[in-house]
């Protein structure tokens, strides 16, 4: 799904109403009958609602959706922040049709504010994606009583205050709702973490805007939906066999660290992998050979570290088909040793984690030999490690984007809406995943995960998107069934499923 900013999302608006073709006024209906729609299969006619609605078309929205629940007999109270002398024409339209049923009330002091209650809805329709400059005077006051409200908030397409796809500054008043009800594509705004408090729940409700406008505008920032994740999946030939699936090799574990080499190992061979041989140091041999039979284990000649030299075979990766790194491994000096050997005679991508990353950040020169379209799977202190400090989330992109492009590397930036950045400046955000992922191992077993697609012939954006978006799933399935709190790493690998 394609995240499109603020000029284009206007242009989309434009694009439709000129050639579906469709009246504004009849766009406008469109949104605020989608809005309403979902509202009430929500949302009983007991419940009283306190609509907040601006001047521009997010407030035409408002007094839209106000008529409808009003003509629903939901107890609906508008009010009107009059922060300007006037309203967009269809918002107008819209206020005319309103007071046939209504009389407002008119905010223009801060007197004028309603007292708000516990089980009230407010739905937010201040301001929507034409925010131009911070919020002052009256709309200032009126977000800040409904943020200190105790009622549940409501915000159509933005909350208001909040820029779609630039920073704020901090110190800007901005809603805080429960839910965003947002029109046809997510917003960057909403997958960003610093603006969490500034979105809430958000959904994206279908308005039929032009479909064509929006395959043919270019744009560098994606959201993996379900039938995008389900489209990259390959299925299996009839006649396949164990060599079509791969041979990986999973470089993992150090004294301490053996269930990292575990828990990536087990991950790799539930996500189709043909073979998997695992290198750990010679302690996780016994562990590995009795807890994961169906790996083949190379015991590092090393005790308790890696060093890449076992006595099976010498350091030759060329015989994989991908090889994964960092789980576990540690940054003792004949680990970094290993990595440097490792770089240099690997020629295809392979997948880099954890403290691999940390020694590639303390030792830059290695960086340069990576194999180009190599993936990368930092957590953000990783990630700042091997970049620099960033002052918000829009800066950070920027340096997720520019790191990517330079070392012709695949980042894969965790977290909530994991973001993939390509070597060609492209960022998809994950749609899946939640707060249960956040806890120890998980990041091992994406590991195994992208390992596994990219030895199966998976090209690195499409093993990443991939592996990152059934990774997520795996997680919420297992939310879904014991609960955010108790979930393990162990949980996610069990509940990965591949017939999406
Ligand atoms: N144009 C269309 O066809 C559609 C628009 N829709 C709605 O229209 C909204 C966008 O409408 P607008 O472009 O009118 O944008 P807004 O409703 O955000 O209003 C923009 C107006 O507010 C002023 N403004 C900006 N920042 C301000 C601030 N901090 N304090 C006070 N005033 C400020 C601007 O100068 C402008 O006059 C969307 O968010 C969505 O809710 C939907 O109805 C879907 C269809
Ligand atoms: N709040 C969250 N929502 C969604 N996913 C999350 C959240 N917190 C963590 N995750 C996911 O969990 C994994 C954590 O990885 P990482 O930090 O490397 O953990 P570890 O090093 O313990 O294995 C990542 O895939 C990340 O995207
Ligand atoms: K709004």
């Amino acid at each position: 799904m394609k995240i499109l900013n603020v000029n284009q999302i206007r242009e989309l608006d434009q694009y439709t109403i000129q050639h579906e073709p469709i009246a504004p006024i009849n766009l406008m209906e469109r949104a605020s009958e989608a809005f309403a729609d979902w509202f009430v299969a929500k949302f009983p006619a007991t419940r009283p609602v306190k609509i907040f609605c601006g001047l521009g078309n997010n407030g035409g929205d408002g007094m839209a959706v106000a008529r409808m629940l009003l003509q629903l007999d939901y107890n609906v109270e508008v009010n009107v922040v009059r922060y300007a002398p006037r309203e967009s024409d269809d918002c107008a339209h819209n206020h005319r049709r309103l007071k046939l049923l209504t009389n407002p009330n008119y905010i223009e002091k801060p007197q004028d504010m309603p007292a708000l209650r516990h089980n009230e809805i407010v739905i937010d329709a201040i301001l929507g994606s034409g925010l131009s400059r911070p919020t002052e005077g009256i709309v200032k006051t009126v977000i800040e009583a409904i943020n200190r409200s105790p009622a549940m908030v409501i915000s159509i397409d933005i909350a208001s205050g909040l820029y779609a796809d630039r920073p704020n500054q901090p110190g800007d008043v901005i809603v805080e709702p429960d839910y965003t009800l947002t029109f046809q594509l997510p917003k960057l705004a909403f997958l960003l973490p610093k603006n969490s408090r500034y979105v809430g729940n958000w959904q994206v409700l279908d308005i039929r805007l032009s479909r064509r406008y929006i395959d043919q505008t270019r744009t560098l920032y994606y959201y993996t939906n379900p039938e995008e994740a389900r489209l990259l999946l390959r299925t299996r030939d009839r006649f396949s066999h164990k060599g079509t699936f791969g041979h990986a090799l999973l470089l993992a574990g150090s004294y301490g660290k053996i269930g990292a080499a575990l828990l990536a190992s087990r991950a790799c061979l539930r996500s189709g992998v043909g073979l998997l041989t695992v290198q750990t140091p010679r302690c996780g041999y016994d562990i590995l050979q009795t807890n994961v039979p169906e790996a083949m284990c190379r015991p590092d000649q090393h005790e308790h570290v890696l060093t890449g030299m076992s006595d099976i075979s010498g350091p030759d990766f060329s015989e994989y088909s991908a090889v994964g790194v960092g789980p576990g491994i540690g940054q003792s000096p004949e680990t970094v040793s290993m990595l440097r050997g490792l770089l240099q005679s690997l020629r295809k991508p392979a997948v880099f984690d954890a403290d691999a990353l940390n020694i590639l950040a303390k030792n830059r020169d290695l960086l340069g030999l990576l194999p180009e379209r190599s993936i990368l799977t930092p957590h953000p202190k990783e990630f700042e490690r091997l970049t620099q400090r960033w002052e918000n989330d829009y800066d950070k992109l920027e340096i997720l984007q520019d790191f990517a492009r330079r070392y012709d590397v695949v980042v894969v930036l965790k977290g909530a809406h994991t973001a993939i950045a390509t070597p060609e400046g492209e960022v998809h955000f994950n749609s899946t995943g939640n707060p249960g992922l956040s806890t120890g191992g998980t990041g091992d077993v994406l590991t195994g995960v992208i390992t596994a697609l990219l030895a199966q012939g998976y090209d690195p954006v499409e093993a990443s998107v991939l592996g990152v978006y059934s990774h997520g799933l795996a997680g919420d399935i297992a939310a879904a069934n014991r609960g955010q709190i108790g979930l393990t790493a162990t949980d996610v690998i069990e509940h990965l499923r591949w017939n999406m």
